[in-house]
């Protein structure tokens, strides 16, 4: 499905709020993000960011509030999700496929084409290209999920805590991968703790206390 119209935000959320069990973990939320912006958020420990990261990514609706994601409305779950790209603390990779196989099926579920074997060696996983991903080490694990992120190419992409688990090395690849992903075009919204390398990838930082964003 094609977006109604070109929209100028990737992101526009008005009053947005999020009930988990019985507790409201976003409350009276407001959000834009222009096409091609890139914005980190930061804040204590249980704030709500992965809980907003997952709502942008459509794997939790909304109790309350509006919003429009590349121009789609925050509810419609098929075309957001199509658009959308979360790299998270899970990562989503299948661990009896190999990091190669995991990387085809993302392609082949996206319906595009892309050099599995490069985006490997970018990330320096060829030799562990054709192991199990259960029996990978969680940085090699973030690797292999970084490269499928640049293989995709999402018009939206949104990362959490990318460089919790990394060496030094792993952190700068992951700093390196991000910008190209903005110079491609993908606007981009990235949770950390560590202020210093999100500013590197972002254009402004908010601030998230209680389930709702301010100025850091
Ligand atoms: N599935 C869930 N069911 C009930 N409550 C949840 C669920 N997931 C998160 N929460 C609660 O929502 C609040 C926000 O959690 P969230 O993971 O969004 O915070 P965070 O800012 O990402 O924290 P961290 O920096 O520790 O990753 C916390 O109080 C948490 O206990």
């Amino acid at each position: 499905m094609t977006a109604p119209s070109l929209p100028d935000h990737a992101v526009q959320l008005r009053g947005i709020f999020v009930r988990l069990e019985r507790e409201f973990v976003l409350r009276s939320l407001d959000l834009d993000v222009r096409i091609g912006e890139g914005v980190a958020i930061l804040g204590a420990n249980g704030a709500g960011k992965t809980t907003l990261l997952r709502m942008l990514s459509s794997a939790i609706s909304p109790t309350r509030g509006e919003g429009r994601i590349l121009g789609f409305d925050v509810r419609d779950r098929r075309s957001v999700r199509e658009h959308v790209h979360l790299l998270s603390h899970e990562m989503g990779l299948y661990p009896d496929l190999t990091p190669a196989e995991n990387l085809r099926f993302a392609l082949d579920m996206h319906g595009k084409k892309g050099n599995v074997e490069a985006a490997l060696a970018r990330v320096d996983l060829s030799r562990a290209a054709n192991r199990r991903t259960r029996f990978l080490s969680a940085g090699m694990r973030k690797r292999a999920a970084l490269a499928r992120m640049a293989l995709l190419r999402p018009p939206l992409l949104l990362v959490d805590e990318p460089f919790a688990n990394l060496d030094a090395a792993g952190r700068q690849l992951t700093l390196e991968l991000l910008r190209e992903a903005r110079e491609a075009g993908s606007s981009l919204i990235l949770a950390a703790h560590e202020p210093d390398l999100a500013a590197r990838v972002t254009d402004r930082t908010l601030f998230m206390r209680s389930g709702q964003l301010g100025d850091a």
